[in-house]
Order: C-alpha cells, then sequence, then structure tokens
C-alpha cells in the first residue's frame, strides 16, 4: 500500500521557538529558522547533540507547545493544538501508561474515549497486541511488565488510535542495550506493516543509522537548526558491522566533533 502524494506531509518553514530569558528581556531562541520537508510514511530521524531542541520541535510538531514564529503545517494546515493524526510515544512510559488499567485496556483507551464498540475495539487491540508481541500478557498491569514490555504497549496503543504520524522522543533511551536492539527491529517491521510516518528522535548515531531513511542533524543550541540531512538508502535490516553503514556513521559523527 502507498499513500496518495502528499498525505500527511509535514511542512516546516523558518520554525523558531524562543523562551525569554530572565534579565535583560533578552529573546533567547531555543531554534531557529528551522526548514523541514517530511513525506508521508517517511522514517524521519531528529539527530543532535542533548539540549539542542529536539523535543521541543518534537512536541511543536505534536501540538504541545507553540511556536513563536514560521510555519508548522500537516496537510497543508497549521498546527496550532496537538490532534488525532499525531501520536507521541514518549521515553518514560510510566508516565504515559495508566497504572490501573491491563495491557489490554491501556491499548483500547483512545477506542473507548471515541466510543469505539466493544467488539470493534477488541479486533483492533488484537491485532496490535499481536503485532507488539504482548499477546501473552494482555491481563498484565504495568507494573508487571519490563520496560521494553512497556514500550510495546504505548506502541500498540498509538497503533490502535490509527494516527498517521508517529512522533517518537528517545522510545528506547531507558532500555537495555539488548532490549533496545530488539525494539529497534521490531519498531522497523511495524513501520514496514503499518506504512504510518515516523519523526524519532535520538541523540545515538547507530540507532539514527538503523532506522532512519533520513536522518536530520541539529546543531548545538541556542538557536538551534536543522544544519545537514543524510540520506540513508540501505536496506532493511541494517547490518551495523558493513562498510556503507560505517561510513555513514564517520561522515554523521564528524559533524560532532569540532
Ligand atoms: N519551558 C522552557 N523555558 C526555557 N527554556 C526551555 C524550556 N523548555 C526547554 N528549554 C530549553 O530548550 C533547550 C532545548 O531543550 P530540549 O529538551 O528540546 O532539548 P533536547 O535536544 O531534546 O535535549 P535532550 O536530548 O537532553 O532531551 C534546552 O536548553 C532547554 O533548557
Amino acid at each position: 500500500m502507498s499513500l496518495p502524494a502528499d498525505q500527511h506531509t509535514i511542512r516546516i518553514e523558518q520554525l523558531r521557538k524562543t523562551y525569554n530569558a530572565p534579565t535583560h528581556g533578552d529573546v533567547h531562541y531555543i531554534i531557529k529558522d528551522v526548514d523541514l520537508v517530511i513525506k508521508g510514511g517517511e522514517f524521519f530521524v531528529l539527530l543532535g547533540p542533548s539540549g539542542c531542541g529536539k523535543s521541543t520541535l518534537l512536541n511543536m510538531i505534536a501540538g504541545f507547545i507553540s511556536k513563536s514564529g514560521g510555519q508548522l503545517k500537516v496537510d497543508n494546515k497549521e498546527i496550532d493544538r496537538p490532534g488525532k493524526d499525531r501520536a507521541m510515544v514518549f521515553q518514560q512510559a510510566d508516565s504515559s501508561l495508566f497504572p490501573w488499567l491491563t495491557v489490554r485496556e491501556n491499548v483500547e483507551f483512545g477506542l473507548r474515549m471515541a466510543k469505539v464498540p466493544k467488539s470493534q475495539r477488541r479486533t483492533i487491540s488484537d491485532r496490535y497486541i499481536e503485532l507488539v508481541g504482548l499477546g501473552s500478557h494482555e491481563a498484565k498491569f504495568p507494573k508487571e511488565l519490563s520496560g521494553g514490555m512497556k514500550q510495546r504497549v504505548q506502541l500498540a496503543r498509538v497503533l490502535a488510535n490509527d494516527s498517521a504520524i508517529l512522533l517518537m522522543d528517545e522510545p528506547f533511551g531507558a532500555l537495555d542495550a539488548m532490549t533496545r536492539r530488539t525494539m529497534q527491529k521490531e519498531l522497523v517491521n511495524i513501520w514496514q506493516e503499518t506504512h504510518k510516518t515516523v519523526i524519532f528522535v535520538t541523540h545515538d548515531i547507530q540507532e539514527a543509522l538503523l532506522l532512519g531513511q533520513r536522518i536530520g542533524i541539529m546543531s548545538v543550541g541556542p538557536s538551534s537548526k536543522i544544519t545537514d540531512i543524510y540520506d540513508n538508502a540501505l536496506s532493511y535490516p541494517r547490518n551495523i558491522a558493513s562498510s556503507e553503514f560505517n561510513i555513514l556513521y564517520d561522515q554523521i559523527q564528524s559533524h560532532f566533533e569540532e
């Protein structure tokens, strides 16, 4: 399945976010003049050092943070609030999942709020609980799950809500290395199966290269912007030992060495 041309395209032009500095009333730009177009169905990675403004940009796309200037559009409509077309997967699943609800109830929560009939909710949650590999854990509560399993629940929930755009803010940052690797592979499989647009924030070059079709490099803040975009046409699943992977790795690494 492929999306009609331009569907769910995100267009960002001259985007700015400022906070007033506590002294002198000086304007302090967190991000300044960000230009970016992300096509529907694309897997885009935002890569940059800690504090450069990746989460700020992602939260602006989510509609959680207002812009200070420029344009930010999805499907040619200006983003000024959260919308059903966009869903966030957070690094800390604990603050996003309801502890008093089971895996299935968490996954079905948005559907229940949208008054989707019970039998239909069941069919949808079955599909996504299975897709994220939680088939035998659907009756468990979040406290009974590992970190990786909780991230799977978050993923299943946003997939069940059928948002076209998944915004992922270092979702695997708190996981151990082995679980992280498994989740990266599973995310690629899910993206390939569901054709969602994914914007994935990380400061890990290897993770960026394992996942993204394009990787946008954000400069050190303040006044951070996207300085370079790398195309990564390597086929999935990507091999971290391949020379092509390592050539790209070195190119990207050189941005952060000065
Ligand atoms: N409400 C706020 N008021 C003032 N400054 C803020 C506010 N929120 C964020 N900032 C500043 O904006 C900058 C960018 O923060 P942001 O969390 O977007 O960076 P990041 O690249 O996601 O960092 P990390 O990788 O460490 O999560 C930081 O310098 C931060 O201190």
